[in-house]
This record gives C-alpha cells, structure tokens and sequence, in this order.
C-alpha cells in the first residue's frame, strides 16, 4: 500500500531546489506581515503613543546617519519605508518565487513521471495486462500524474508558505499580547485540526471511488475495443444502461457523501472562524480598554488575525483539493510498485554476468519443463523436445493443450515451476532477456500494424536491416505483391489513422518484419487459422519458402499448413502424446489421426 511517503518521494531528485523555493515563498508570506504591523506603528506615532523598542531604536540609527532630529517625520518615513519595501519591492518578485519554481519542479517531474510510468509498462509482465485494460492503466497514469502535476505547485507554493504565515502570525500576536496569541492559537488548532480529521475520512471514500471509477472506465474501455461486437449483437442499449447504473452511483457517492462532506466541512469551518474572529476582537478590545495594549497595537492585532482567519478558508481549500486528488496519486504510486517478475529487460537474473553467446545456432531443448498460470493447475507437465538447427517442428494439439503457453515460456515472458529451456545448450534465464529474445520472432494470428508506413512496420524489429534484405523478406513473405499496389507503395501509411490492411496483408506484413528481424527461431503461432483459403495457400507457401532457413516452429490448427514439418509434436492436456512425421503419424493410431480424418472428412474417430 502507497503512502504519502511514496507521494512525496515523486519530488525527491528536485528536493534542494523545492526546498529552497518553499522557504522563499514562505518567506514572502511572512515579510507581508510587516505591513499591518507597520501601519499600527504609524496610528501610535499620528496618535502620540510611543513606538515599539526596535521601530524606535530603527529611527534613531537613521536620525543618526542624516543628521536629522528624532521626529514623527522620520519615524513616518523609516515606517513608509519598510511598507514600500514589503509591497512594491516584493510585486516583481513574488510571481518567480511563488510561481515560476513550483511550476518548473512540477512540469519536470510530470515529464520524468510519464517517462518512469512508461517503463513500467515496458517491463512490468504480460500477466498484467491479462488482469488490467488499456483503459485503466491509461486513466490511472494519467490522472495520478496529472493531480501530481497540479497538486505540487498549490502544495509548495500555497498551502505551506500560508501555514508559515499563520505561523508567523501567531509569533506577532504572541509579542504583543501572549493571552490574545493563545486564543487565537487554541481557535486555529481547532480549526485545522477538525479539518484534518474530516479530510481522513473523506479520503477514505475518495479511494474506494476511485478504484469503482476505474472499474467503470475499464469497462468503457471494453466497449470501445471491442465495438464490432457491441454493434453485431446491438447491445449498445443495455451497454449504456449498464454503465449509467455505475455512473448514477458514482454521482450518489460524490455529490452525498464527498461533496456533502466538504460542504459539511466548510460550514463548520465558516461558523469557527466567524466566532473566533469575533472572540478575538472582543478580547483585543477589553485588552485595549484595560490599557495593557496601545491603539496602535489593537489595530495590529485585529489586522494580522483578521489575515490569520482570512487564510483559514484557502488553507481549508487547499486541503481538500489535496485530498481528493491523494486517493488517484496513491493508485498511481501502488501502479509504480506493482513488481515486475521476470518478464523484464533491465531485471533479468545474471544478465550483466553472462553474455550472450553470439550468435546462436538455433538448437532448442525443453528439459522437464511444467508449468501452470495457477500453480495448482499445471498447463504443461514434463515436456521433453529436442529442435535441431534449422528444423521444422509443428506443435499440434486441441484447444487449450498448451501450445501457445510452450511458446510464451519460450520467449521467457513466465518461468516454468519446473524444468527448463535451453538454446545452443545454454539456459535461457542465464541470457540477457533483451539480447535473446531479438534472437526469436514470432508471428501471431493477429499481426499488430503500429500507425506508421508500410516500410516503418516492415522495419519494427530491426531498423537497421538493407534494402536488400527488406526487399528478399517481402518477396518470400509476398508482401511485395500487394505493396506495389497501395497508393504509395510502401510509403502508404497504414495502421490506426492509415490505410488498413486485410487479415492476409497482415500476416504477410508479420511474416516480413519477422523475416527483417533475422531471428534464429521463428515462431508462426497459428498464423493462417483467420484466414481465407487464397490468402491461407499464400501464407503457407510464404512459410515453406522459411522452412529450412532457420528453427521454426509452428503452431496449427489446419494440419495442411504443417505437413512439410520435419517433427510434429502432438500436445494433449499440456503433455506430449506423440512425436514424429506426418507419415508417422498418420500410420500410427492416435490424436494426431483422429485430429486429421476430422479435418480430411469431417468424420469424428475413435
Ligand atoms: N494468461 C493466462 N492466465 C491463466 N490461464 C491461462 C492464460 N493463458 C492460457 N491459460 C490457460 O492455459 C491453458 C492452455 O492455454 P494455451 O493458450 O496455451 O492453449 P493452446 O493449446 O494454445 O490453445 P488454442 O489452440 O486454443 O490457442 C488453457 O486452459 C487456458 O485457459
């Protein structure tokens, strides 16, 4: 769980510099204080009273130096002097100190924060991204930076320089009458204190909101990814029924129990101030009345408390914008600590001890291997495979036998619970994460397109790569045939504001871009299983021109795509049941068959 140490930490690498621009600006919250102090100094001298010991000791320095008597003039003049000096002095330099730093620190922090979210979401492991949308991480980086972003300048540059003023406040009562000081100092504790208190529990709300609210935007996320479906099934109705159920409730919590919490609070706080202001000023005046203080000095006093209750409201405001923004930046910071198992570049074990044995040969061998997403429920359970350099092997299997799992254990994004994977002999978690998987690619069902040119996906994996191996990778993939068609060649902008490439166009696209990557394993995880029978003979006879070239192992459903395979590994309930050619396998009694005479005749046999 996040605390506000963790918020406070977001601002550690510019802590000199914030610490020095809060002291100025508290300073400058103080400094303002001399001019009521001043002005009580100027009725005792209209008033023939006699001023305070340093004012006094202040004109005769000075009656010293001009050579002048000590007279009300001069002591006017000393007076008008430090009011101009806190006043038209202070103007111009009140914005750069009580502005221009708070926002600086807090635009460079915003800038490092998103870049530090963003390699969060690089290294954290595809788990969370099974469990959390897009849309909730989005809403939840953003709005925790962006409350960071606005909550840092209001903090430094307001809430704690006027608690220095109130401070300070207390420190000139104090002088003058230490009986005023401590009513006034008991009101304002109250004040703040029952502040305080109501906050914590509206706090307490706001976080249970906020993680309803990025319940609800998850949703709405949901909605928008998968709009086809939403349309095809014509549940945009009940969509919208479902989520103004939630925003209904959301308006329940915010406008019943926050906002009526802060209005509550705020009434409260009105009805203190009022009193105590009062209180105080019936106080002064007995005081003044008593003659234990002079006018000059009632003036003062009710001028400095008046400023002291007058900060009570934007201290109390500041607060509570404080507070409704903590609950998002706490998620925020629960977001930067989630851990990053072992799916990460930077994290992986050994990695700065052993390098990567360039380059590999491509020789794959699982040993042992079992895993389960649950612990309890094995997905895979002591798989045993050698894949020789420059093989082809075809992971067969039904629906749910593990075959896609094999691969992500393969590219190391999960450890197994036992056994392991090595290549070229070597153990896959004693290699640096990020130079061996660039030594595998892999091409999905669904080919990710990024809004780019053709050629700029073409070169995702590799943008170093010639023309030469481009246009070789193109021909085998058979993206050149369709490129040379699209307005602009491979210049053609394609992807999310760009042209759209059809499911075929794609997987050409995917099998072109892992071919530039000039990978030691390629990995076609059913590449041609969405396809159209023209565009599926395409792939394959793409996929036959790699067979050979490098280890490659394929995954599929339609067993004609893998007949060329030199080993086909047929996977049940997450074991190997059979192993060998397709011949082998066809002669032999099993899965492998029964599979097969269902997609030769559609027959199901025993
Ligand atoms: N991220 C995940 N978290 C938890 N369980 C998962 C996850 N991914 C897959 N599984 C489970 O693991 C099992 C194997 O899934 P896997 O995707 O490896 O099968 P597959 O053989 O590739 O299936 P298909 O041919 O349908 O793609 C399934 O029971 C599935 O429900």
């Amino acid at each position: 769980m996040a605390s506000l140490r963790d918020v406070l930490g977001f601002y550690r690498p510019y802590w000199p510099l914030a610490a020095a621009s809060i002291g100025a600006a508290s300073v400058l919250e103080v400094v303002d204080l001399a001019v009521p102090y001043a002005t009580g100094q100027i009725l005792n001298v209209l008033s023939r009273q006699p001023l305070d010991g340093p004012v006094q000791q202040w004109v005769e320095e000075l009656a010293r130096w001009t050579g002048r008597p000590v007279e009300g003039v001069l002591a006017l003049a000393v007076l008008m002097g430090i009011i101009f000096v806190v006043t038209v002095v202070r103007a111009p330099i009140q914005p750069w100190l009580g502005q221009w730093f708070h926002w600086d620190i807090s635009l460079r922090a915003r800038r490092d924060n998103f870049r530090q979210a963003l390699e969060k979401l690089l290294r954290l492991p595809l788990e969370f991204y099974d469990e959390n949308n897009p849309g909730r991480i989005a809403g939840m980086v953003a709005r925790g930076v962006s409350n960071h972003t606005w909550t840092y300048p209001e903090v430094a540059g307001q809430l704690i320089p006027k608690l220095f003023r109130v401070l300070a406040i207390f420190v000139v009562i104090w002088l003058i009458e230490w009986r005023i000081a401590i009513a006034f100092g008991v009101s304002f504790a109250l004040i703040l204190g029952l502040t305080f208190w109501k906050l914590k529990r509206l706090v307490a709300i706001e976080e249970r909101l906020e993680r309803y609210e990025e319940d609800t935007e998850s949703r709405t996320s949901e909605i928008i990814t998968n709009i086809k479906t939403v349309k095809a099934f014509a549940t945009e109705r009940s969509e919208l029924a479902r989520q103004n159920r939630r925003f209904e409730r959301e308006l329940l919590v915010i406008d019943y129990r926050i906002h009526l919490g802060y209005v509550q609070l705020s009434t409260l706080r009105a009805t203190l101030v009022q009193a105590s202001m009062f209180g105080v000023l019936g106080f002064t005046l007995w005081e003044t009345l008593a003659g234990r203080i002079s006018l000059g000095h009632f003036v003062t006093t009710l001028t400095v408390s008046s400023m002291a209750y007058s900060e009570v409201s934007p201290i109390g405001e500041l607060a509570e914008v404080f507070a409704r923004r903590y609950a998002s930046m706490i998620r925020f910071h629960e977001f930067m600590a989630t851990p990053e198992g072992t799916d990460t570049v930077s994290l992986a074990p050994a990695a700065a001890t052993v390098p990567v044995v360039q380059p590999f040969a491509g020789e794959l061998t699982i040993e042992n291997l079992s895993f389960g997403y649950d612990p309890n429920r094995p997905v895979l359970e002591n798989i045993d495979l050698k894949i020789l350099p420059r093989q082809t092997v075809a992971l067969v299997g039904r629906s749910g036998s593990g075959k896609s799992t094999l691969v992500k254990l393969l590219f190391r994004y999960f450890e197994p619970t036992q056994g392991l994977i090595r290549i070229d002999s070597q153990d896959i978690r004693e290699l640096d994460v990020a130079g061996y998987r660039r030594r595998l690619a892999i091409v999905h069902q669904e080919v990710d397109v990024f809004n780019g040119t053709l050629l700029e996906n073409l070169l995702y994996g590799n943008p170093a790569a010639t023309p030469d191996q481009v246009r070789e990778a193109c021909r085998i993939a058979r993206v050149d045939e369709f490129a040379l068609k699209l307005p602009r060649g491979y210049a053609t902008v394609v992807g999310e504001r760009g042209l759209r490439l059809s499911g075929g166009q794609r997987q050409r696209l995917g099998i072109a871009r892992a071919l530039i990557a000039d990978p030691d394993v390629l990995i076609f995880d059913e590449a041609t299983s969405s396809l159209d029978y023209e565009s599926e003979r395409a792939i394959q006879l793409a996929m036959g021109d790699v067979f050979g070239t490098r280890t490659t192992i394929v995954i599929a459903h339609r067993l004609s795509t893998i007949r060329e395979a030199d080993a086909i590994v047929v996977l049940d309930g997450g074991r190997i049941v059979q192993v060998g050619t397709h011949q082998d396998l066809l002669t032999q009694p099993g899965l492998y068959r029964r599979l097969h005479t269902l997609q030769e005749t559609g027959e199901l046999v025993g």
